[in-house]
């Protein structure tokens, strides 16, 4: 298919193939907010590896194999980097300065390497007795209160990086600061980057002077609550960090590291840049790691309701090397390969991010004879991928068995392993992967070793199976499903009621 594109003089090569646009509109109709990864799916296996659309002359281009985003998001980073200049989520709703939205160059590299700092795989280790720590209070509240599993899951991943970020400390399920990120990242993911993220006024920019009160600038005056919200999320938590540094309460933490170093105006205040670049990469980081956890975490649980015969193998697995008498440590992960493999399987057969988040082409690219336009908006289809058949066989089955014996060489081995695509590509690549390899590892692991993961029981004692849906635009999060999660033993029991040394 090729489309003519009218500002340009003349056009290389043809675009990839895609559904064929009607005229101006492009392909605004076979765009769909619920589980757009299913659609793409289909192009990929109608059209082939590389999809072209456009909605309203913008290119929207979805790579379906490892090795499209290998060559392209990977290789060719120096111009696949970028984040498109969303007025609406950008300026409107105040979230530019956000990691994920950040453009590529000198701030987006600035953040980076401050994530690095605090996410890097040789720091993760110092994070593992605050990990250990707060396993067994996440068990005890999934026994006590099994229903809300995402409220545990929330509080867990949401405390997790509250304690590494700001130091704060979190209490209950109702923490504030719990709330406002639940909020906030919901607003996010539903309404302002709900379908890609492209709203009229991307296309249009003259419609942000269109005075608030007209029909039709109904997006500017939902853009201004999603801003004061947006702006509460970023500077609470960091203000909390900045008072309790003055009144010499901080615990060391990202944002009281960073400050303490970072250069100072005569009046004492933090220098702008460096104010500016840890506030946002420190919400960037918090706002990040809640909905993907839970995202990850629920899928493990449905898959061990939906496959008793899994866990209950990987009981005997923990069984036969921790004997029962303590939960499984960071230590044990080698002796573990049925667990190991469930975790790998869980990452693919969930894909938490199935279309991973835009990035957008810098410069015109030709790729296998296909012309891509500078300005495209370039989907990593992680879905694709991960329900490739041949590279996963029977692909829509949890089987973590495949992962258990050895990939033929290392190129097969590289191309079989989840994490290579799920956690997105190149320089963009998720920072927080290291830290979810230990903190869901553990969770996962602990949950195996203690509970009894099954379909939820009614009253009459009949079993009711899970009801699947999926309802978010852009994480793949099951929504909340019935299922029943018991004590395995007494011995279990007494492992997870025990406390702690604090
Ligand atoms: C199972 C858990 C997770 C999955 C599957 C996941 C997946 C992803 C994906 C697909 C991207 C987009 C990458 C790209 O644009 O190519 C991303 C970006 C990001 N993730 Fe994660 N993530 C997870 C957990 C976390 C955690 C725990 C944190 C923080 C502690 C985190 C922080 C971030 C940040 C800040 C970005 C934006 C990076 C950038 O644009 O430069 N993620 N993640």
């Amino acid at each position: 298919v090729v489309y003519k594109c009218s500002n340009r003089p003349k056009q290389p090569a043809p675009y990839p193939p895609g559904p064929k646009p009607v005229p101006l509109l492009g392909n605004v109709r076979d765009l769909t907010a619920k589980e757009l990864w299913l659609v793409a799916e289909k192009w990929a296996k109608e059209y082939g590896r590389i999809n072209y659309l456009h909605v309203f002359g913008q290119g929207l281009v979805f790579l379906n194999t490892p090795e499209a985003v290998f060559d392209l998001l990977d290789k060719r980073g120096a111009i696949y980097s970028d984040k498109p200049h969303l007025v609406m989520a950008g300026e409107l709703c105040g979230c530019e300065n956000m990691v994920a939205f950040t453009r590529y160059g000198d701030r987006s590299r600035r953040q980076r390497r401050l994530m690095q700092s605090a996410l890097g795989q040789s720091s993760i280790p110092q994070y593992h007795p605050l990990l250990e720590f707060e396993t067994r209070p996440f068990l005890r509240r999934m026994l006590a209160d099994p229903l809300n599993y995402t409220d545990h899951i929330r509080r867990y991943a949401g405390g997790l990086t509250l304690s590494v970020v700001y130091g704060y400390q979190v209490k209950s399920n109702d923490d504030q600061f719990l709330g406002l990120a639940e909020d906030c990242v919901n607003i996010l993911s539903n309404k302002i980057a709900s379908g890609g993220g492209i709203w009229p006024v991307d296309i249009f920019p003259s419609l942000q002077h269109l005075p608030n009160w007209m029909p039709g600038a109904g997006f500017k005056r939902s853009a201004v609550t999603w801003k004061k919200k947006m702006e509460e999320f970023v500077d609470q938590p960091y203000e909390y960090t900045q008072e309790e540094m003055k009144r010499g309460t901080a615990r060391p933490s990202f944002v009281s590291t960073l400050l303490e170093s970072a250069p100072q105006n005569k009046d004492g205040s933090i220098e702008a840049q460096h104010d500016h670049d840890i506030r946002w990469t420190a919400n960037s980081m918090y706002s990040a790691s809640i909905d993907t956890t839970i995202t990850f975490m629920s899928h493990f649980i449905l898959a061990m309701v939906q496959h008793p015969e899994v866990l209950e193998r990987a009981q005997a697995e923990i069984d036969a090397v921790v004997g029962g008498t303590r939960l499984p440590s960071f230590e044990d992960r080698e002796s573990l390969p049925l667990c190991n493999a469930i975790f790998n399987e869980t990452l693919r057969w969930g894909a938490p991010v199935p279309l991973n988040l835009p990035h957008r082409l810098m410069d015109d690219d030709i790729y296998d004879g296909m012309y891509i336009p500078k300005g495209s908006l370039i989907f990593g289809n992680i879905w694709a991928i991960t329900r490739d058949e041949k590279l996963y066989p029977e692909a829509a089955r949890f089987n973590p068995d495949r992962f258990m014996t050895p990939a033929e060489d290392e190129t097969a081995e590289r191309r079989r392993d989840p994490r290579n695509y799920v956690f997105g590509f190149g320089r963009r690549r998720c920072p927080g992967a290291n830290l979810i390899e230990s903190s869901g590892w553990l969770l996962m692991t602990s949950m195996i070793a203690t509970l009894d993961i099954g379909k939820f029981i009614d009253d009459h004692g009949r079993e009711e199976a899970p009801v699947v849906d999926f309802n978010n635009s852009v994480f793949r999060t099951p929504d909340v499903f019935k299922c029943s999660l018991r004590p395995r033993s007494e011995a279990a029991l007494r492992l997870v009621s025990q406390e702690d040394d604090a």
